[in-house]
């Protein structure tokens, strides 16, 4: 279980700037979620903790490591679920846990699949199905089952949920803010992408809102615990609603300096 800092990141692609001097400070079993309109850079800042990019200068820390390359120490949900359509979701699952779990034999992986897909509520008969024989949010319910069965204690998540219909998406919130709860004594720490304002603040217990062109960081909100509101409290408490009309407000505000720059 690791802090981590993100220390003065820039990021380019082809000269073009997007990330823009970020800094962050993120305690281990955070819950973080980035928020910005579209096309600020979230993605690009969630490839770069993945270690799949390199920043142009900067350093992100995990722990009192500065962060070299992908590791199996955090694990990655995309938006596309991710899962090969030529193996059933159960191999999928097992090929992922083969890498980390070395020693273990084939059963003991299988069984490790099969109680998280339990987990994520998902029938065992699932372990046999091809993902093109899955609904979308079963297939989303496969990916968040694999990370979690592999155990990593970051979890990056880029709109895991954008692609789903509302009912499923909130069922998927549930499910991955129990998955995350439940674990009190290795929490994981999770930096989840997202452009919709109630899903961070139904989420997060920190939200860090990323400005456009080059990114900067321009809004930072830490909850405290007893201020956290769950899906029944959030649109009654005064609070959270105060917060959410300043992120709407900020994000907005920045959308439109952005067009009036774009003139
Ligand atoms: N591989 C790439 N090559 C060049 N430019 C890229 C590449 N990937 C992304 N970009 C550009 O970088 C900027 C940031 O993209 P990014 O996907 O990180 O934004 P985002 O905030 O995650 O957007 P969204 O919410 O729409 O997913 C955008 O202008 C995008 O066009």
């Amino acid at each position: 279980m690791h802090d981590i800092k993100v220390e003065n990141i820039m990021f380019s692609y082809d000269k073009e700037p997007i990330l823009e001097n970020i800094n962050m400070k993120i305690e281990a079993g955070d819950f973080v979620c980035l928020l910005g309109q579209s096309g600020c850079g979230k993605s690009t800042f969630l490839r770069l903790m993945a270690g799949l990019s390199e920043p142009d200068s900067g350093t992100i820390f995990v722990g009192d490591n500065p962060l070299q390359g992908a590791s199996l120490d955090r694990g990655v949900v995309f938006q596309d679920y991710s899962l090969f359509p030529w193996l059933t979701t159960g191999k999928n699952i097992v090929l992922s846990l083969q890498q980390k779990f070395k020693n273990e034999s084939k059963k003991d992986l299988k069984k490790r699949a099969l109680y998280y897909l339990k987990k994520v509520g998902l029938e065992e008969s699932t372990f046999d199905k091809y993902p093109n024989e899955l609904s979308g949010g079963m297939r989303q319910r496969s990916a968040i089952c694999r990370s979690f069965a592999l155990d990593p204690p970051i979890l990056l998540m880029d709109e895991p949920f954008g692609a789903l219909d509302a009912v499923t998406r909130a069922k998927l919130q549930d499910m991955v803010l129990d998955l995350w709860r439940k674990d009190k004594e290795n929490r994981k720490t999770i930096l989840f992408v997202t452009h919709d304002v109630d899903e961070a603040l139904l989420l997060s217990t920190k939200i860090f809102v990323f400005g456009s062109s080059p990114s900067k960081i321009i809004y930072t909100h830490s909850f405290k615990d007893e201020e956290k509101a769950d899906r029944d409290s959030l649109f009654k408490n005064e609070e959270a609603l105060e917060l959410r009309n300043k992120l709407i407000h900020i994000i907005n505000r920045d959308i439109e300096e952005k067009l009036i720059e774009g003139r």
